[in-house]
This record gives structure tokens, sequence and C-alpha cells, in this order.
């Protein structure tokens, strides 16, 4: 059998994708609650458990931290990206090429599209771009599909996040990653338009891990494939703990509630571990 391009960063046609692209897009307050999550090695360590299939990171992140954690992560290369400081219409800057990444060692590639934006028609020719040298490199494509721009009013309604996956699959994205839409009918409308694209959730500003485990069951029953989060994992002390809880709904297909209950069993098991 052919193997699939995102075969690399998927467990059981499954995703858990680690984004660590924030000291970019938003800037280094979003390291300020755990300030440790400013070091990139923090956050290369995290990256290392079981659950995660790739991690999210620009160019200069990974040139200088990558090469020492080659055998333990899987490389997703976040091709674009613009600061926060950025005053105009949506847009993001082409920053790496596919050439480089792959050369680095990457696996798949990361590609923000804001469909509805005025600068839509040219972030569609670069991502083109950038999907069939993919290709050439039998690297997976993601789309990270934010509507947004001066014409769109709701950036998350049910019909908008619907046309945001459809644009990964139109576009030759193998995983779509959308922001939740806010209810299990529109994730399904979303997911279920993506066709052979998997749909991945975008995680968003942290949650309690009760709220934030309902919200990704929610998104798994209605067909999502799995998550691309960030701020969700390194803005916790303890992500490690939350990533086992992911685990649990992503690829073992339970309940918040279970896993709620393996977090707190392992979470027993480490203190008891550290205090003999
Ligand atoms: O465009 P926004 O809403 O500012 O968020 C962009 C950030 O969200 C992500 O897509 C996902 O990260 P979060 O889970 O922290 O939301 C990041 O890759 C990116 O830096």
């Amino acid at each position: 059998m052919i193997p699939l391009a995102d075969d690399a960063i998927t467990r059981d046609d499954k995703a858990l994708i680690l984004a660590y692209d924030h000291g970019l897009e938003h800037g280094p307050v979003d390291f300020a609650d755990v300030p440790a999550s400013a070091d990139p090695e923090t956050v290369f360590d995290v990256a290392t458990h079981d659950a995660v299939t790739a991690l999210a990171v620009q160019k200069g992140i990974a040139e200088a931290y990558y090469p020492s954690y080659e055998d333990d992560i899987t490389l997703l290369a976040k091709l674009n990206g613009t600061s926060n400081m950025w005053m105009g219409e949506p847009d993001s800057a082409v920053n790496w090429s596919v050439e480089n990444a792959a050369e680095l060692g990457a696996d798949a590639i990361g590609f923000t599209l804001y469909g509805g934006s005025n600068n839509e028609v040219e972030m569609a020719e670069e991502f083109r771009q950038a999907q069939e040298a993919a290709r050439d490199h039998d690297m997976g494509v993601v789309m990270w599909s934010y509507p947004r721009g001066q014409g769109l009013k709701n950036d998350t309604s049910a019909s908008t996040i619907a046309y945001a996956s459809r644009l990964g699959l139109e576009l030759g994205a193998d995983i779509t990653k959308i922001k939740y839409p806010g209810s299990a009918d529109a994730m399904k409308w979303a997911c279920d338009v993506a066709g052979k694209s998997k749909v991945v959730m975008s995680g968003g500003s942290k949650a309690s891990d009760r709220d934030f485990l309902e919200t990704v069951e929610t998104a798994m029953n209605a067909g999502a494939s799995g998550l691309a989060v960030g701020r969700n994992v390194f803005q916790r002390e303890n992500p490690t703990a939350l990533l086992d809880g992911l685990e649990q709904v992503i690829f073992e297909d339970k309940t918040t509630e279970e896993a709620l209950s393996v977090m707190s069993s392992t979470e027993t098991d480490r203190v008891d571990a550290t205090s003999d």
C-alpha cells in the first residue's frame, strides 16, 4: 500500500499537533503565565510525549532546536506567519521554503490561509506553490484555515467554518485546522464537507481541563481527526498531564470523565514516585 502523505504526522489516522509558533503570532505575552514556556527546549521536551504526532514551529526555532530532538519528534514546518504587530488586512509572510524545511528533516508543512482577507488570492497562490513542492518531497500538508478580514463579521459562524474546512479539501491539504464553530452540529458539518481532508480542531485560549477535554470529545464525536493545540498545553504548569488526558480522548476513544480519571491516577503515581 502507498503511504499517505500525512502518515508521518498521524497515528491511527489521527493527529495531535503541538503548535509552538506563538512567539511570532502573538508575541512573548503568551509565555507570561508559565515563563519556562518561553524556552523552546521546555516545549520540545513536552513534544516528546507519545500522544504528540508532530510539533509545528517556525524556521528559526527549528534550525536552532530541532537537530537535538530529531530522533524523538516529528517536525511540521510552519512556513508562513506574521507578528501581531502587523496592523494591515490579514496576511502571512512566507518565511521558509519547502526545500529548506525538507533539508532540515521536516515531515510536513503547515500553511495559514486567511480566506476572506483582501490578501486571499495571493495567499492561495503561495499555498499552491508550497503544496506542490511538499508533494514532490512526500511531505504532509496542513492548512491553518482561518477565514478573517474586514468583510467577515463572524469568523467562527457555522457556515464560515464549514467554508474553511472545505477550502482545505479544495486546495489540497491533507489536514485542515479549523477553529471550533461552537456546537457539535456545526463541527459535524465542517468535518463532513472536508471529505478526505482530515479536520483538526484549533486549541484556542486556555480553558479548564474539563472544559477543554469536553470540547475535544465533542469535536472527535463530530468527525474530527484530532487537534492542533498550543496554549492549552504549554500554558499549563503540568502540560504532560493534559497530554495524558488528550491521548485518551483522541486515540483511545475515551470520554472526558475517563480521561480525567487517567490524568489523576497518573498524577498520583508521579507524586508517589517523587516522594519515594
Ligand atoms: O490566529 P490566532 O487566533 O491569533 O491564533 C494563532 C495561533 O493559534 C494556533 O493556530 C493554535 O494555537 P492555540 O491552540 O494556542 O490556539 C497557533 O498555531 C497560532 O499561533
